[in-house]
């Protein structure tokens, strides 16, 4: 699967974002981070702001939900348009039942897991989605260190995808940068959030197409071990 850079609007000026979507035209996806300030001490945005974006904006958007209840809200994030929704599994009471709720509204289903929440217990949950993210920072701020040690369980994830010879996207999200990107897309991630390191750019939409170059030529390593 070709690889794919989603910038964070996190790190975003929200008070121009129709502008900042349109400023990383070229990118695959736009990231938004919904946070509750209950299940991350951080607050952010909701429904209405995501409606308004999806109609300022060609990208697709993908709203990465940090907040309590996401049985209740996610579906609500797609009527909103979004075109995918991200749960955290930490959080939400029913994950099959919700990932087959949003694809039945014509979302795509992704899951999310915090640093310290393994894999394998979800390994069987794994088909009902479009994609998984694992978390590279505690959730709730941008601009945090990448964590190293979350690379053995991508690298787990990604055998457990190959096994199973699954269409499953791996998402990273936290601290990707020029500096650390290459380390993901070894590890055997293809969908790569950036925030600061795309919104903290001079030139955001060359920050994206640097990271693609990057991501690419290490996916292409990985694949071929030369
Ligand atoms: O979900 C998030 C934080 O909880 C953000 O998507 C993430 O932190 C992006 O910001 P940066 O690339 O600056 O780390
Ligand atoms: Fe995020």
């Amino acid at each position: 699967m070709a690889v794919q850079i989603n910038p964070s609007i996190l790190s975003a000026d929200f008070a121009r974002l129709a502008d900042e979507a349109k400023a990383v035209e070229g990118a695959d996806w736009l990231h938004v981070d919904v946070m509750d300030n209950h299940f991350v001490p951080n607050l952010t945005l909701g429904v209405p702001i995501v409606e308004s974006l999806a109609k300022a904006t060609d990208t697709p958007l993908d709203c990465h939900l940090m907040i309590e209840d996401p049985d209740r809200w996610a579906p609500q994030y797609i009527e909103a348009g979004a075109s995918s929704v991200t749960f955290h599994v930490e959080a939400a009471a029913a994950p099959v039942r919700l990932a087959r709720e949003i694809r039945a509204k014509g979302g795509r289903a992704s899951m999310a897991l915090k640093p310290a929440t393994p894999i394998e217990p979800y390994e069987d949950l794994l088909p009902e989605l479009d994609m998984l993210l694992i978390m590279t920072v505690e959730p709730g701020f941008g601009g945090q260190a990448f964590l190293d040690i979350m690379l053995p369980k991508i690298r787990r994830t990604r055998q457990l995808i190959d096994k199973h010879g699954l269409d499953l996207w791996l998402q990273v999200d936290g601290g990707v940068s020029a500096g650390t990107i290459e380390r993901c897309a070894e590890a055997g991630a293809d969908v790569f959030v950036a925030g600061s390191a795309v919104y903290g750019a001079e030139d955001p939409a060359a920050a994206v197409r640097g990271l693609r170059a990057q991501a690419e030529a290490a996916c292409d390593h990985r694949a071929t071990g030369r």
